[in-house]
């Protein structure tokens, strides 16, 4: 029986050309800006810190850092600090009203449907907690929030690596079999299968040949009380 569904976002509750239409192009347009404008707020200094780190560059001054942003940006490159920096930039665009969070119209009733049967929901995406918080209460849909109980960002690993499903295994404190994986890339589904869980890809526009998942075009296809099937 599937206790928890944790769902990707790009690709499968939203579409990819959102977010490297809209969201991704935001935040390349105000990067520089915007950090100019907020460079010595804690939260925003911490994550210059967390790049500097990353980067293996204690002493890198802003150019350099707004360089290697441009860069990471160039590759999608999924670094914590690149998208804690998205997430914060994106709150502008919401507030402002320049985009709402972008979900497919079969996403918001099959939520509501699966937590009436309460399945606990979770997220699960390379963006920040933030920025996913952003995505869902400023959604197309109105604010959906509150239908999720967990949100997970890269702090618990990489979406490809195993290790990552189980982290949030534990942090969910359910057995991997009681829990579905919804995403649209199959190497990730593939880490989620290799730690025990259920998946489901979602395949928005065709099928994706190369994978051994179960393949479904939209939420409504699925129902948690039929897997596995
Ligand atoms: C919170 S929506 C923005 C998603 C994002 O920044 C991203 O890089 C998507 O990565 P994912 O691993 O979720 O495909
Ligand atoms: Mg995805």
């Amino acid at each position: 029986m599937i206790r928890a569904i944790v769902t990707d976002i790009e690709g499968t509750t939203s579409d990819i050309r959102f977010v490297h239409q809209v969201l991704f192009p935001f935040a390349r347009k105000h990067l520089e800006p915007w950090l100019t404008r907020h460079q010595h707020e804690a939260l925003i200094a911490h994550s210059l810190d967390d790049l500097r780190q990353e980067l293996g560059q204690p002493q890198a001054s802003q150019a350099e850092l707004i360089t290697a942003l441009y860069a990471f940006m160039d590759q999608d490159r999924k670094s914590p600090a690149l998208k804690a920096l998205q997430g914060m930039i994106w709150r502008d665009g919401y507030l402002n009203g320049d985009f709402t969070g972008d979900l497919y119209a079969d996403v918001p009733p099959a939520l509501r449907a699966w937590q009436q049967r309460d399945i606990i929901l979770c997220v699960y995406s390379s963006g920040s907690v933030a920025a996913q918080k952003l995505l869902f209460g400023y959604s197309d849909a109105g604010d959906l929030t509150g239908l999720f109980s967990h949100w997970f960002d890269t702090h618990v690993g990489g979406k490809r690596e195993v290790t990552s499903y189980r982290n949030i295994q534990q942090q969910l404190g359910l057995p991997p079999q009681e829990l579905l994986f919804l995403s649209d890339i199959h190497q990730e589904l593939d880490a989620a299968r290799s730690a025990g869980w259920h998946t489901l890809q979602l395949v928005r526009d065709q099928p994706d040949t190369g994978s051994t998942h179960r393949q479904v075009a939209s939420f409504a296809e699925i129902n948690p009380e039929l897997l596995p099937i």
